[in-house]
């Protein structure tokens, strides 16, 4: 059985939940699903959750109540599923737009930004109609527009930084697992042992 890179230490409190974040088709369900189920946790991934509570495709709530009340839900689901322990959270690639979700993420949990170039994501994404979003004439486009906006604020946020873009799901879930156990182990070195 792997050993538990899960504990985190953050300040007195001990973390024990992973976020996966990056943009639309960096992989972040898929893998997270994988490494959930590696580590044997539970896996919650926050469209997923919204669209069983709701009953409704993501889609669908776009259409109803726009991108705004979306992201509200998405704030909320947030805000509950960080609070479990021994959970590994895919989000949506736009919950880094709104500032509470960013403060929320870096303060519950282990955020690990998988960072993928446009050109993949767009080969990814674009035989997929889900993502309201890359609905438009020129996806491609679209894509590049959300990364540029959109990868500051991916690494403000993140402890890890993963290079996504190379690999199948388990070399990432490997990779994850690699970069997690390299910053336990400065965080012990930086850590004083007290008497
Ligand atoms: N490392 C990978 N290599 C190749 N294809 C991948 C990889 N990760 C995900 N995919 C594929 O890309 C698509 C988008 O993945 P998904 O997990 O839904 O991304 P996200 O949740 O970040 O939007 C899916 O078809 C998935 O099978
Ligand atoms: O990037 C975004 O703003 C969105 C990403 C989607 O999730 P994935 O990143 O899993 O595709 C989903 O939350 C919604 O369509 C909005
Ligand atoms: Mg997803």
């Amino acid at each position: 059985m792997p050993a538990p890179f899960f504990i985190w230490t953050s300040g007195e409190s001990r973390v024990s939940c992973l976020i996966l974040i990056g943009m639309m088709g960096a992989g972040k369900t898929t893998v997270g699903r994988e490494l959930a189920r590696r580590r044997k946790v539970r896996f919650a991934d926050c469209d997923q959750e919204i669209v069983a509570r709701t009953g409704v495709s993501i889609p669908t709530i776009f259409e109803i109540e726009g991108e705004q009340g979306f992201r509200r839900r998405e704030t909320q689901m947030i805000d509950e599923l960080s609070l479990e322990p021994d959970i590994v959270i895919a989000t949506g690639g736009g919950v880094v737009t709104t500032p509470t979700n960013r403060a929320l993420m870096r303060g519950r949990g282990v955020v690990v930004y998988l960072n993928v170039p446009p050109q993949i994501l767009y080969e990814r994404t674009r035989h997929d109609r889900n993502r309201p979003l890359l609905q438009v004439d020129d996806p491609r486009q679209r894509i590049e527009e959300l990364y540029r906006q959109r990868d500051p604020l991916y690494r403000e946020v993140a402890h890890l930084v993963i290079d996504g873009g190379r690999g199948n799901p388990g070399t990432m879930v490997r990779m994850i697992e690699n970069a997690l156990q390299k910053l336990a182990q400065q965080t012990l070195k930086n850590t004083p042992c007290e008497p």
